[in-house]
């Protein structure tokens, strides 16, 4: 079956194995099936091998063993995803909405405008980098990723180092958006309030080479979860992640 454009995608890893240099492996078998229209949340220690497994998801990274499907297709050929990076990754020298044409060459001046809208960005296109405060930075750069329509979007703790008022406003923003777009979403991050917000299901990695420590399926949609509840569930991911 051809996959239109509302169609959200799955992810299917399958006996993966991922080693850099002579040391263990990162990976060795691992499996992973992302349903299509889920937002997973993949949560672990530091140097897990998160990023990498996303890199891999995303084609980033080919030099593995085992299979990797994206809507049925290997990466290489699937459908762009959208990757937001933990840095916002902006050309210092072009404008916010030169950047977003940078990774969709076809993408109309009205479809750049209406994404900026979308971000709170009304108007700002014009703006290089340096004029802009760290949090619009990070607006744009999820523009950039949008920029392509993607049906898988990748976040790489888009969040890190913001304080917590941003942090609220962007996970409020992705959220929407993941729901208007009817994205599937893989979330990397160290924080159990960040898949507390945003995933329907909380994954966790833990030691070399890596495996799924914690698997959970969060039933309430990201946008009816108040803080009493966030606050809640991060305690119980917490406290599942042994963290
Ligand atoms: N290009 C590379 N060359 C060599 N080693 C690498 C490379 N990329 C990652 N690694 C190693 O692989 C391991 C996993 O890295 P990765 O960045 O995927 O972990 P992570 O779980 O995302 O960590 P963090 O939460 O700190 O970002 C680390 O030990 C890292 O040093």
């Amino acid at each position: 079956m051809a996959a239109g454009p509302a169609d959200a995608v799955g992810v299917e890893v399958r006996a993966l194995r991922k080693s850099f240099g002579d040391g263990p492996p990162l990976f060795d078998g691992l499996d992973l099936v992302v349903e299509p229209g889920e937002s997973v949340a993949l949560l672990g220690s530091s140097g897990v091998g998160k990023s990498t497994l996303i890199r891999i998801v995303a084609g980033l990274d080919r030099d593995v063993g085992g299979t990797v499907r994206i809507g049925g297709i290997p990466p290489a050929e699937a459908a762009m995803p959208g990757f937001v990076f933990q840095d916002p990754r902006l050309l210092p020298w072009l404008t916010a909405a030169e950047n977003i044409r940078l990774a969709a060459p076809a993408i109309t001046d009205g479809g750049i405008a209406a994404l900026l809208a979308r971000m709170g960005l009304d108007g700002q296109g014009g703006l290089l980098p340096g004029e802009l405060s760290g949090g619009m930075q990070r607006r744009v750069a999820l523009a950039r990723a949008l920029a392509v329509e993607p049906r898988l979007l990748l976040l790489d703790e888009p969040f890190v180092s913001l304080d917590r008022r941003l942090v609220r406003e962007l996970h409020a923003l992705v959220a929407g958006i993941v729901a208007e777009r009817r994205l599937t979403s893989i979330l990397v991050s160290h924080e159990p309030e960040d898949a507390a917000r945003l995933a329907t299901r909380a994954i966790r990695l833990e030691g070399r080479p890596a495996r799924i420590v914690m698997d959970r399926r969060i039933d309430l949609a990201p946008g009816a979860r108040d803080p009493v509840e966030v606050r809640r569930l991060a305690d119980e991911l917490d406290r599942e992640a042994g963290g």
